[in-house]
């Protein structure tokens, strides 16, 4: 919906209304293979909060076009060869009859609000008319996408054909059969008799759903996200009054929402960059995918059986190697997808398939072939250098090792290969099967060229490219560093309660105190130990941070390990929901101290930005 495309527009709006007289029917088609992917989102992230009142009159512009098609008194047909999203599933609802071709990968619907935006093109409006206000709200408050079937199901589109070749006899055909069908050439919307599917906001079975609306929306959004409020709005309000008033109370909104900060915030981030990171920017361009046959896991904790887990998922022959909790190892494998056959989300066949790949073992010796082999064992640098080197010689030719590290410098664990240049740090997040992030870390003798493949080989999601930052990683100090100045803030006798809940008032999914219960306090205290260790052998010595200094105390004085070891900052009484622990009021908190909410927002928020700033700085992608 660029502007060619929009002066495009308004001209045939004007030259069918010329020619109506002569005109049966109109045929919607596109030339390409995506039907239409909506407004121009590169001219929505130029637009400034001064553009307003221009991009409100753009927006009535083009849906006046819309009007005209639609009310010219004759058939429109869509004819929907593929994806049609936003502003293109809003251009597919000028047709009063929609035909589309079966494809399981053409999705339809409204995504605005994933991006800051409203289906301000007569989505909202028109989406309501057709299925009512209650089941309208997933698709434009949630941007449920849909397929050709769903929407045949919802009554959004007419007919299903088998290929794109016969869109347009069977569109002919319409427009055929329907001469002298005035209906035909009518919304439901638009007809006398129209009633709302389920009510208007006047019944008062709506009217006490929707009193609660705003209320479960803020709930989920916690207030920090404009649009959906806005789409609820305009649903709600449209709802009230007569169709034309309901299209223009739509692109107030969206004016709105076009030319904020927010909207071109999220459409960088969620559509450009996401698309940038999925279509592998930082990749190189001539290497080939890779797949490893054969991976061995030393440790079978909770890191290892994660990590056997994401191997064994995507089909890979994995060993996992322990002393002793091979086999508890695989059964965490065996937990994770007993929870999916339950659900019926998983055969028992494909379960039975993937449990089979892992193989838990005590011997070195079945690792013999492994073409890739993570250590995951206990933060112990005399430790990883055993296993190190007794893993090391059953690598495949080729073959290289890697560790799961969160703390300690590659190239000094490195040191204890037989082949520095084949060794890099591999580090999966907990718990591994949800977390999509891996970060690669090069080691100081690390071949780029390993690095590269690797980068192909690598775990469940994205991917993160960091040298050897700060002699740490790039994810573990930047959480470092974020949960430092947080606990560091309970340290200065902040309440507990407070800081948790700011932090998840400026969006963050759990508070910053219950980060580290999970990631462990008692790991926080051993990087401590070594860090302190490390600059005695250089005869200096660390001077530890606040917030390090309570979490020492939080281990060591208050037997408080974190939530594995029963509790941390919180307690987990078993089957109920974690609790802050209420020693920490009494222990920690000072009395009379004077905090302002808003500082603590902006602390908290500060960190994460200066930390970002020093990972791009650093080159890291
Ligand atoms: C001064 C202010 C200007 C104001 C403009 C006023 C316009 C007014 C319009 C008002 C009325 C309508 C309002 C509407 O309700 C709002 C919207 O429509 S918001 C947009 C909603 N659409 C989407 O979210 C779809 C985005 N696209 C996709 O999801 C996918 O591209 C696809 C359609 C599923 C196709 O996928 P693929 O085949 O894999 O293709 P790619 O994704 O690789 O895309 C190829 C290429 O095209 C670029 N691109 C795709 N969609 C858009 C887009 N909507 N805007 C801009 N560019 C788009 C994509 O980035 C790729 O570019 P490349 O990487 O090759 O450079």
């Amino acid at each position: 919906m660029c502007l060619q495309w929009q002066t495009d527009l308004t001209q045939a709006a004007e030259q069918v209304l010329k020619d109506k007289a002569s005109i049966q029917g109109i045929i919607l088609a596109s030339a390409k293979s995506t039907f239409f992917a909506g407004a121009d989102l590169k001219g929505v992230m130029r637009s400034q909060a001064s553009d307003g009142p221009r991009v409100f009159t753009e927006i009535e512009g083009i849906k006046k076009a819309f009007r005209t098609i639609e009310t010219l008194g004759v058939p429109v047909v869509s004819c929907l060869n593929g994806t049609a999203l936003g502003g293109g599933w809003e251009v597919a609802l000028i047709g009063h009859h929609r035909i589309a071709t079966a494809n399981p990968k053409t999705q339809f619907g409204l995504p605005e609000v994933t991006l800051g935006l409203i289906p301000g093109g007569g989505g909202i409006t028109k989406m309501t008319r057709q299925l009512g206000l209650l089941a309208a709200q997933p698709y434009v408050l949630e941007s449920k996408l849909f397929g050709p079937e769903e929407a045949q199901k919802l009554g959004l589109v007419h007919e299903i054909v088998a290929s794109d070749d016969q869109l347009r006899p069977r569109a002919l055909a319409h427009i055929a059969a329907a001469q002298g069908q005035p209906e035909a050439a009518q919304h439901l919307w638009d007809r006398k008799d129209y009633k709302m599917p389920g009510g208007t906001p006047s019944n008062p079975k709506i009217a006490g759903m929707l009193s609660v609306a705003p209320a479960v929306l803020k709930q989920k959004t916690r207030g920090l996200y404009p649009a959906p409020e806005a789409a609820l709005a305009a649903m709600v309000e449209g709802a009230m009054v007569d169709f034309d008033t309901a299209m223009r109370i739509e692109s107030r909104y969206l004016a709105g929402l076009m030319t904020s900060q927010v909207a071109r915030n999220m459409i960088n981030t969620f559509f450009f960059n996401m698309n940038s990171i999925k279509g592998g920017q930082s990749r190189p361009k001539a290497a080939p995918r890779y797949k490893p046959q054969k991976v061995g896991i030393l440790g079978a904790g909770m890191m290892g059986s994660g990590i056997a887990y994401s191997q064994a998922s995507r089909g890979i022959a994995t060993v996992l190697k322990d002393r002793e909790a091979a086999e508890k190892g695989k059964a965490y494998s065996h937990k994770l997808t007993q929870k999916r056959v339950d659900k019926g989300r998983m055969t028992a066949d494909k379960q039975a398939a993937l449990l089979s790949l892992i193989q838990p073992t005590a011997s070195a010796s079945d690792l013999k072939g492994c073409d890739l082999i993570i250590e995951a064992v206990f933060e112990n640098r005399e430790l990883k250098a055993k296993v190190t080197q007794e893993a090391e010689p059953m690598l495949a030719e080729g073959g290289f090792f890697a560790s799961n590290t969160s703390t300690l410098p590659i190239s000094g664990l490195a040191t204890a290969s037989a082949n520095a240049n084949k060794f890099v740090g591999i580090h999966f997040f907990s718990p591994v099967d949800k977390m999509q992030l891996v970060e690669i870390i090069r080691g100081a003798q690390t071949m780029t060229r390993r690095l590269r493949v690797l980068r192909l080989r690598a775990g469940p999601g994205q991917v993160a490219d960091c040298g050897e930052r700060l002699a740490r990683f790039l994810y573990q100090p930047y959480l470092w560093h974020l949960c430092d100045g947080r606990r560091g803030m309970l340290g200065e006798g902040i309440p507990a309660p407070v800081i948790e809940n700011l932090a998840m008032q400026v969006g963050m999914p759990v508070g910053p105190l219950a980060v580290l219960d999970e990631t462990a306090l008692s790991l926080s205290v051993h990087v401590l130990d070594q860090t302190r260790e490390d600059f005695a052998k250089e005869g200096k010595t660390y001077q530890a941070t606040p917030g390090e200094l309570l979490v020492e105390r939080m281990v060591k004085e208050h037997k408080r390990p974190g939530r594995a070891a029963g509790g941390g900052f919180y307690d987990y009484p078993a089957g109920q929901k974690k609790v802050l622990w209420p020693e920490l009021k009494t222990r920690f908190e000072k009395s009379g101290v004077s905090y302002s909410q808003q500082d603590i927002k902006d602390r908290l928020l500060y960190r994460q930005a200066v930390e970002t700033a020093r990972c791009l700085q650093e080159g890291v992608c």
